[in-house]
């Protein structure tokens, strides 16, 4: 009798991958971000990723991180809970759980709260003390949210999409390649987070 394939991901894993797949739709030339929500059984009820509002054009509005606020992405760019909040295509989403690429600031805390998701799993984190993920920390705690960090396999594990053959391969092996830049650590806190 052949036995099921062992090397699958894991709920977590298949969460986050689509997360992290989401973050690809991203324009933010700096920093891409996906979020996935699931409901309490497990079934995936939105997805988003940080970009410009309905309407607004990518190419109109600035990208930049610095200099005069107005012509900075940040006043225009809707962040990728929000979306994700915003596109679920259920009602109740008490009791969920939203998968993010990045730690959620203290705007997406709010509507996390507000729409009744208990807990947020985020796979990474600006590093230091920033006032806008403090205050996230605060709020999210304050109400009882649960928050985890993801867990990440402890071997290598990695999707490749091949979107010109349309395959995709799960490679697996038993140690961790140290050499290998990780996306998800790289993302610098010098720029201050404005919903
Ligand atoms: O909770 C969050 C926080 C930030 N984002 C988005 C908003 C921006 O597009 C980038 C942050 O840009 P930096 O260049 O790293 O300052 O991330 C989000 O979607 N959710
Ligand atoms: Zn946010």
């Amino acid at each position: 009798m052949s036995k099921p394939r062992e090397d699958y991901l894991s709920w977590d894993e298949y969460f986050m991958s689509i997360a992290l797949l989401s973050s690809q739709r991203s324009k933010d030339p700096a920093t891409q971000v996906g979020a996935c929500i699931i409901n309490k059984k497990q079934r995936i009820v939105g997805i988003g990723y940080n970009g410009l509002p309905h309407g607004c054009s990518d190419k109109e509005l600035p990208w930049g991180k610095t200099g005069d606020w107005m012509e900075t992405k940040y006043p225009y760019v809707c962040h990728a809970e929000m979306n994700a909040i915003l596109n679920k295509n259920q009602a109740d989403i008490d009791g969920g759980t939203i998968f993010t690429t990045l730690y959620p600031c203290n705007e997406c805390a709010k509507l996390i709260i507000q729409s009744g998701i208990s807990k947020v799993v985020y796979a990474n984190k600006k590093p230091g003390s920033v006032p806008a993920f403090d205050a996230s920390e605060r709020l999210l705690k304050m109400a009882g949210v649960i928050i985890s960090k993801f867990d990440p396999p402890a071997s290598e594990k990695s999707l490749k999409i091949d979107l010109n053959t349309g395959s995709i391969s799960l490679d697996s092996s038993q140690q961790k390649s140290i050499s290998k830049p990780n996306p998800l650590q790289n993302i610098s806190n010098d720029s201050k987070i404005i919903a």
